[in-house]
């Protein structure tokens, strides 16, 4: 039986993981194939239990797994400590890192019933279906990073490879050929280097599809234009920091921060989180919305299992619950019926008989 590694970590990561886990364990009831969850430690929770954000048994086990399911990790506890042995840098980056897990698929798609939900217009929102590949393992995140000879000066390097640029563009590529045939590559080559062997790159990747549109966009008119008219992208892909930033904000197309999901892969295994972080804000109040986890949870059946009509049963089950009414706060309207974390987990469930 294939196992899951579910990896819960801070804050809210505590409340939306054992939703996800509910809905996947309730989808597959009188399946086949059956899934075995396993627990394990990161982050914050890692480090005050084995004094390290990714501990070796952790590392083994996410080996070992099948899939990983991540809730998500960090905190103000844990902010003091230096840069490299925080959960953010310790834990979540070195999973990923030490995985290879390159693809960060992000789908931004509005669900009919959210379009009331979104802060922008109607008009702007309503087709909005689109998805960012984000490169994971590279770039700044990852580069040589420190204090200068001077100690009142920092550092970030940002270096790109032509593998690892290659191979997330290729992904770029190849998802466009089974969508709208359109990507964007997202760079800023008007002033980085990095951006322009990017957009290098990419261009040679392209001479293999010549039926894919392909066009190149700044980060910072990405930015404006995700918000003009979202509806002229089909496929985005872009380096680690500007995809961090841009899913953030295409988030809020759909509605909220809590409705984007994740899937990050290294071509034969997934790691499985939503895009936000562990909202120490409103963290252990059952208010956090889980559906961005819960539709991991359909992104892993999808990628790491085939199975493709439970993770669209899971989907449906989503939108069935959101049609209904329901909604937790960050979704809520005046007159909507909100429900609580472990509840929109529930109802879930419910919507999948
Ligand atoms: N993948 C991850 O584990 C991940 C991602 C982003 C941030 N972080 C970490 O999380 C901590 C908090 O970071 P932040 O505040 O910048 O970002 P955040 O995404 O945790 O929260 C930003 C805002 O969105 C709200 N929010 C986030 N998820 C929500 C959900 N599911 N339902 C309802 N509201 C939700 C929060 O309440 C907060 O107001 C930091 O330590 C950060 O490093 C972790
Ligand atoms: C917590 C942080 C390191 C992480 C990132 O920037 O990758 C998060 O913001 C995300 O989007 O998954
Ligand atoms: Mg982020």
């Amino acid at each position: 039986m294939p196992n899951v590694l579910v990896l819960p970590g801070d804050g809210i990561g505590l409340e939306i993981t054992p939703e996800a886990v509910k809905v996947l364990e309730a989808v597959l009831k009188d399946h086949p194939q059956s899934l075995k969850f396993e627990y394990g430690l990161i982050g914050g929770a890692a480090i005050d239990v084995v004094g390290k954000a990714l501990p070796d048994a952790t590392l083994e086990a996410a080996q070992a797994a099948d899939a990983i399911l991540l809730g998500s990790v960090g905190g103000p506890k844990w902010d003091t400590l230096p840069a490299p042995q925080r959960p953010e840098l310790g834990g979540l980056l070195a999973i990923r890192k030490a995985l290879g897990l390159f693809a960060n698929i992000r789908p931004v798609k509005m669900l009919p019933m959210l379009v009331d939900a979104s802060t922008l217009k109607t008009e702007v929102v309503k087709n909005v279906d689109l998805v960012v590949l984000r490169e994971l393992t590279g770039g700044l995140y990852f580069g040589e990073k420190g204090r200068g000879t001077n100690p009142r000066s920092a550092f970030d390097n940002l270096i790109y490879t032509e593998e690892e640029i290659q191979r997330i563009v290729e992904l770029g590529f190849q998802t466009a050929m089974k969508r709208r045939k359109k990507l964007c590559s997202v760079d800023k080559a008007n002033v980085l280097e990095s951006s322009r062997f990017w957009r290098e790159i990419t261009l040679e990747v392209a001479k293999n599809y010549p039926e894919v549109e392909l066009t190149h966009m700044y980060v910072d008119n990405a930015a404006m234009q995700l918000v003009r008219w979202p509806e002229q992208f089909d496929v985005i892909v872009t380096e680690n920091m500007f995809g961090d930033i841009l899913t953030d904000l295409a988030s809020m197309l759909m509605g909220s921060i809590g409705m984007i999901s994740s899937a990050s892969l290294n071509g034969s295994k997934g790691l499985y989180e939503p895009a936000h972080g562990s909202a120490p804000d409103i963290a252990g109040k059952n208010i956090a919305n889980p559906l961005a986890t819960i539709l991991s949870g359909a992104l892993m059946l999808r990628y790491s299992f085939g199975l493709e009509e439970e993770a669209q049963k899971i989907e449906r089950a989503v939108e069935q619950v959101l049609q209904e009414g329901y909604r937790t706060a960050d979704l809520a309207k005046p007159g909507d019926k909100v429900l609580g974390t472990r509840e929109m987990g529930d109802a879930v469930v419910k919507a999948l008989k």
